[in-house]
């Protein structure tokens, strides 16, 4: 492709499956070069430098520079703003180009880390994801495909994982951007001709709204550090006994697991449920079926677990299970 670009001088791993290249309304963006199978590993990265956060100095971040060798600090140097300015300061550049890093020490592990990542930083955001790098501990970060990505695609995450609890506008909100993503254009419609966008801020709504349920707090409002933490996000519960009810966790196991299957189906049918959030999801739900202590419940929530789809799970224990007591309710 013709015309310089400083990315041009970014090194790739070799055989990397991906390459830079221009994003139209997005500076640039990393795309497929082959099919990318879903689960198979993308890029793994380590950091050029971690330093401590949630705040950081100019001088913290100059002092992380100036011990970088000369090579690391030419790579930095090629690092743009998305329309290829340079950063007017360090914390700006470190905002943009950062990931959460988990410390496998666990006298340090409690630290809000923070690391910079010259490849990672490059993909873009997309609500409709077709990339994850789940959080594990070490400052190594895992880009994984969370579906099949063909050649020519581009590589997008979301980036940051509350975004699936909020409405589109809210989640331009917290970007700071407004997002291109087909979840986000008001007029992609869907199979039965309503915009996508329309029904997907309904799903989100209900997702964040099953979380506070389950978890006793809003996923939303409960977040301190990160993107969305000065944003104006409506409350949720405008009932409040229902409120002090989802709070105190004494909602039924039977609504419990009703909520918990829906949660899912919701996630499943936005697209956004992909194996390492599975990986959350199934034993959660399991544990709560495992609580059952009423003889004709447990044989409910042995027939709702062997079906195939969280949707039908979901169906199936509204139909057999909703407000039926257990012995084990609170
Ligand atoms: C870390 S950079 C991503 C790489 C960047 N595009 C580049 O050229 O280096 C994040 C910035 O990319 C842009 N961006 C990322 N995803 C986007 C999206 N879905 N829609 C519009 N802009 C996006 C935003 O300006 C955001 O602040």
């Amino acid at each position: 492709m013709a015309g310089y670009h400083p990315y041009r001088n970014l090194r790739l791993p070799p055989n990397a499956p991906f390459e830079l290249r221009p994003s139209p309304g997005k500076g640039w963006g990393a795309f497929a070069t082959r099919l990318i199978h879903r689960g198979e590993v993308i890029l793994r990265e380590n950091p050029l430098f971690v330093i401590p956060g949630p705040n950081v100095t100019d001088k913290s971040l100059w002092q992380a520079f100036l011990g970088l060798s000369q090579d690391q600090q030419q790579q930095f140097s090629y690092i743009r703003n998305n329309s290829s300015t340079l950063f007017t300061d360090m914390i700006q550049a470190m905002s943009q180009n950062h990931f959460t890093v988990v410390d496998d020490n666990p006298v340090t592990a409690q630290l809000h880390l923070l690391g910079f990542f010259v490849l990672q930083s490059r993909f873009n955001h997309s609500c409709l994801p077709n990339s994850t790098t789940p959080a594990a501990p070490t400052y190594t970060v895992t880009r994984y495909a969370t579906r099949p990505i063909f050649a020519g695609d581009e590589i997008t995450f979301s980036y940051t994982p509350d975004l699936k609890f909020m409405v589109r506008q809210e989640r331009h909100r917290a970007l700071r951007f407004v997002c291109t993503c087909s979840a986000c254009q008001v007029s992609t419609p869907n199979r039965i001709g309503i915009p996508h966008q329309t029904v997907s801020d309904q799903r989100r709504v209900l997702i964040r709204g099953l979380q506070y349920l389950v978890s006793g707090q809003d996923p939303v409002l409960k977040r301190r550090h990160g993107p969305v933490e000065d944003m104006a996000v409506p409350p949720l519960f405008f009932d409040l006994a229902k409120k002090r009810e989802a709070e105190s966790l004494r909602i039924p196991l039977s609504a419990k697991f009703i909520a918990v299957l829906l949660y899912a189906a919701l996630l499943e049918e936005e697209d956004i449920l992909d194996d390492h959030m599975l990986n959350i999801m199934r034993p959660n739900s399991l544990r709560i079926a495992h609580r059952f202590r009423t003889r004709s419940n447990i044989a409910i929530v042995r027939h709702v677990w062997a079906q195939s789809t969280w949707a039908i799970r979901f169906w199936y224990a509204l139909f057999y299970l909703w407000n039926k007591t257990d012995a084990a309710d609170p």
